[in-house]
């Protein structure tokens, strides 16, 4: 097996007598994009500050490509879009990306990656111009350019309408399917549920879940709602289902993944009494309730 392109064992990081990491492992493959979840506090920008190299570990390693953070392999492989991007706000987005490209080395096309991020009718326009969405996809143009070996994003869709989220996941697909390690620190979890690869969930410094979210969801055991719809009487089918009566019409069942084949077949039994029914299994949001308030070991 090759070895992952982003590793972090065993962080430690200590803020006076605040313990905010605490033997972190995770590990990002690459082409992997892992969402990275936590409260408010969690420690998720601490553990991105480490991988830039911008704070030192109290305990640990982190290897970025194999490299030490902050060394100049490590910062030349990686790319970081952070929450709120700032740019010169007198230079166009041409100018800016134009000079980043130089600064870099390389040779890149960046028209056409400003083209790519949505900005072709507004690259020669001042930056001092752009919306805050404008400014971000500026950000990711910046992160694609240097094809890195490893991207941090941080809340990269804040702010942002819900067009160019699509479009900037569209674009971290791509990133992703071009071999990046994609580390993406988010609140949303709606759109990480739907977009990434794995999840990994920090509470108060400590890595508490880190699973595809189909094994998260195993783990967890948490139970799965079958929403039926009565035709006629609703408070009969509660009690024939020993479900719960929601509203005028419908009953909430909850029953264990291995439990669902039985309660399906109970329910298709009732034949005409039933006029609907929805599945739902757990989503993120209940898990990451589960696991980011579980008393931890
Ligand atoms: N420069 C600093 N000096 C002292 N304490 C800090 C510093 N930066 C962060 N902390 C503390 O470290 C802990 C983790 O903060 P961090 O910013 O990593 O959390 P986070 O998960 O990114 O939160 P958020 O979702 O609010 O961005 C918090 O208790 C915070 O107060």
């Amino acid at each position: 097996m090759t070895e992952p392109t982003l590793t972090i064992e065993k962080a430690s990081k200590d803020r006076g007598k605040l313990r905010v990491l605490s033997d972190v492992d995770l590990t990002v493959a690459a082409g992997e994009r892992v969402a990275l979840l936590g409260h408010n506090g969690a420690g998720k920008s601490t553990l991105i500050k480490t991988v830039l190299g911008l704070t030192p570990l109290s305990g640990g390693a982190i290897r970025v490509g194999g490299a030490q953070p902050g060394s100049a392999a490590a910062r030349r492989a990686t790319a970081f879009l952070p929450e709120s991007v700032s740019f010169h706000p007198a230079l166009t987005g041409r100018e800016q990306l134009t000079l980043f490209a130089r600064l870099d080395g390389a040779a890149a096309d960046v028209a056409g990656l400003l083209d790519r991020v949505g900005l072709s009718e507004a690259m020669d326009r001042r930056i001092g111009t752009y919306s805050k969405g404008m400014r971000q996809r500026l950000g990711l143009a910046q992160v694609l350019l240097g094809r890195p070996v490893v991207a941090l994003l941080d809340e990269p869709t804040s702010g942002l309408d819900p067009v160019s989220r699509q479009d900037l996941y569209a674009i971290i697909d791509e990133l992703a399917a071009q071999g990046t390690a994609v580390l993406i620190a988010s609140h949303a979890l709606t759109e990480v549920e739907a977009r990434t690869d794995r999840i990994a969930i920090l509470r108060q410094g400590i890595k508490v879940a880190d699973d595809t979210l189909a094994n998260l969801s195993q783990a967890a055991g948490l139970p799965i709602r079958l929403r039926v719809r009565a035709s006629g009487d609703a408070d009969a089918l509660a009690q024939q289902t020993g479900g719960r009566r929601i509203n005028g019409a419908s009953v909430e069942i909850l029953c264990s993944p291995a439990q669902k084949m039985d309660a399906l077949r109970r329910i298709a039994a009732m034949g005409d009494a039933v006029a609907d029914v929805d599945m739902t299994p757990p989503r993120l949001e209940d898990l990451y309730r589960h696991y980011a308030k579980e008393t931890v070991q």
